[in-house]
C-alpha cells in the first residue's frame, strides 16, 4: 500500500517537474542575486572566463580569478575592477594537484570563502590519438576533469558549513556525445558531465540543498579554442557557431536561475538524446549527412602549433 502511494506520489512529482521545465522556457524564473558573494572563475585569462568575470561582476560578485597566464589573467581582472568589484587573480596551473590546493589555501587565508566556483578552464590536444605526446592527452584529462576533484575538495567544505553556495562546471556538448579525432577532450568532458551529476546527487542525498550545481554545455563557441571544426555547410547555416557573449549570458540566465543543466543552443539536446536512444550506426549516417562525423579534421590540422601555459603542442 505504501509504494502505491509512494508510486503516486512520485508520478505527481515527476509530472511537476516536466512542467515546470515547459514553463521555465517561456517564463524565466527571477534570477537569485549573486551580489557580495565570492566567486572564482578558473581559466579566467580565457574568453569565457574572462566573460563570466565580467558578467559576475555586472552582479555585484566579489571575484577570484586563476588561470596559468598571468597576463592574460591579470587583464580580465583590470577589466573586472573597472565595475567596482573587489578581485583578485592568482596563477595557477590547474593540471598540478599541489598548485591547486596551495592556491585554494591562499584565497581563504587572503580573501575569505568562495560560494561560487565557476570550472570553467579547458584545453584540447588537437591531434589525432596516435600522434599525440602521451604529456598531452594526460594533461587535457588534468585540468578538463582531475582539476574539478581539486578545486571542489577545497572549497565545497566550507560551502557545506553554510550550506550555501554554487558549484558551475563549464563541460561541452562533446561531454554529451561525441565525434571523431578528439578522444581527449570527449573523455575529460563525459568525466566532466559524471563528476557534475554525482555530485548534485551527493548534495540532494546529504541534504545539502543550499548548494546549487549547473552544467553547462556549449556547441562550438567562436573563441579560436576550436577554430576549423566545422559541420556541413548548409547546416552550418541553421546551427552557427555561438558568440562568446550569447554563450555566457545563456549560462549566466540558467546560473542565477538554480538551473541544473544547460545545452546551448537547445538544439543540443537533439543529438544527446538521440545517442541515447537510436541504434550506434543509425547516429552514425546522421552525423555523416550533417558533417559532424569529419568536423574536427581542419581543426587538428590548426591546432598542430598552438600553444598552452607555456608549453609547445608542435613538438
Ligand atoms: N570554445 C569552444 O568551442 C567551447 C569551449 N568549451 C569549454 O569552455 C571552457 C572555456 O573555453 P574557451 O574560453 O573557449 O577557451 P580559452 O582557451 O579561451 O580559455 C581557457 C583558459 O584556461 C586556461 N588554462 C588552460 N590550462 C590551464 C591550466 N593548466 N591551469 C590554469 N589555467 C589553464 C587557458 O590558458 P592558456 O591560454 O595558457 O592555455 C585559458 O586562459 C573550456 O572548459 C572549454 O572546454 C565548451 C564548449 C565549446
Ligand atoms: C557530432 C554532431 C554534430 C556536431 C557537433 C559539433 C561540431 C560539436 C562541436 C562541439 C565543440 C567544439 C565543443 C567544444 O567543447 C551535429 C551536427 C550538431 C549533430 C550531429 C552530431
Amino acid at each position: 500500500m505504501l509504494l502505491i502511494v509512494e508510486l503516486l506520489l512520485m508520478l505527481i512529482d515527476v509530472t511537476y517537474y516536466i512542467l515546470r521545465a515547459v514553463v521555465r522556457v517561456v517564463f524565466h524564473p527571477r534570477p537569485k542575486s549573486v551580489d557580495g558573494e565570492l566567486c572564482l572563475i578558473t581559466g579566467a585569462g580565457g574568453v569565457l572566463g574572462r566573460l563570466f568575470a565580467l558578467e559576475f561582476a555586472k552582479e555585484g560578485a566579489r571575484l577570484v580569478l586563476w588561470d596559468c597566464d598571468t597576463v592574460a589573467n591579470e587583464r580580465t581582472a583590470q577589466l573586472a575592477r573597472k565595475q567596482g568589484v573587489d578581485v583578485r587573480a592568482y596563477t595557477v596551473d590547474l593540471s598540478k594537484r599541489q598548485s591547486v590546493y596551495d592556491a585554494a589555501e591562499k584565497v581563504r587565508a587572503e580573501v575569505g570563502d568562495v560560494s561560487i566556483l565557476v570550472n570553467n578552464a579547458g584545453v584540447v590536444a588537437g591531434r589525432r590519438l596516435l600522434e599525440c605526446p602521451d604529456e598531452l592527452l594526460e594533461r587535457t584529462l588534468l585540468v578538463n576533469c582531475h582539476a574539478l576533484f581539486w578545486t571542489t575538495k577545497a572549497f565545497l567544505p566550507q560551502m557545506k558549513v553554510r550550506n550555501h553556495g554554487h558549484i558551475v562546471t563549464v563541460a561541452s556538448a562533446l561531454g554529451l556525445f561525441t565525434t571523431a579525432c578528439v578522444e581527449d577532450y570527449c573523455a575529460s568532458k563525459f568525466g566532466a558531465v559524471g563528476f557534475h551529476e554525482s555530485l548534485a546527487h551527493e548534495l540532494r542525498v546529504e541534504n545539502n540543498d543550499g548548494i546549487k550545481t549547473t552544467l553547462v554545455c556549449p556547441y562550438i563557441v567562436d573563441t579560436g579554442m576550436f577554430s576549423g571544426c566545422e559541420i556541413r555547410k548548409e547546416i552550418r547555416k541553421l546551427i552557427p557557431p555561438l558568440e562568446p557573449l550569447y554563450t555566457v549570458q545563456r549560462s549566466m540566465k540558467a546560473i542565477l536561475a538554480d538551473q541544473e543543466m544547460i545545452c546551448i543552443p537547445r538544439i543540443i539536446y537533439v543529438p544527446f538524446i538521440a545517442r541515447a536512444l537510436l541504434p550506434w550506426e543509425a547516429n552514425v549516417v546522421v552525423y555523416r549527412f550533417m558533417g559532424g562525423d569529419k568536423c574536427m579534421l581542419p581543426f587538428i590540422k590548426n591546432a598542430e602549433t598552438k600553444t598552452s601555459c607555456g608549453e609547445s603542442q608542435a613538438s
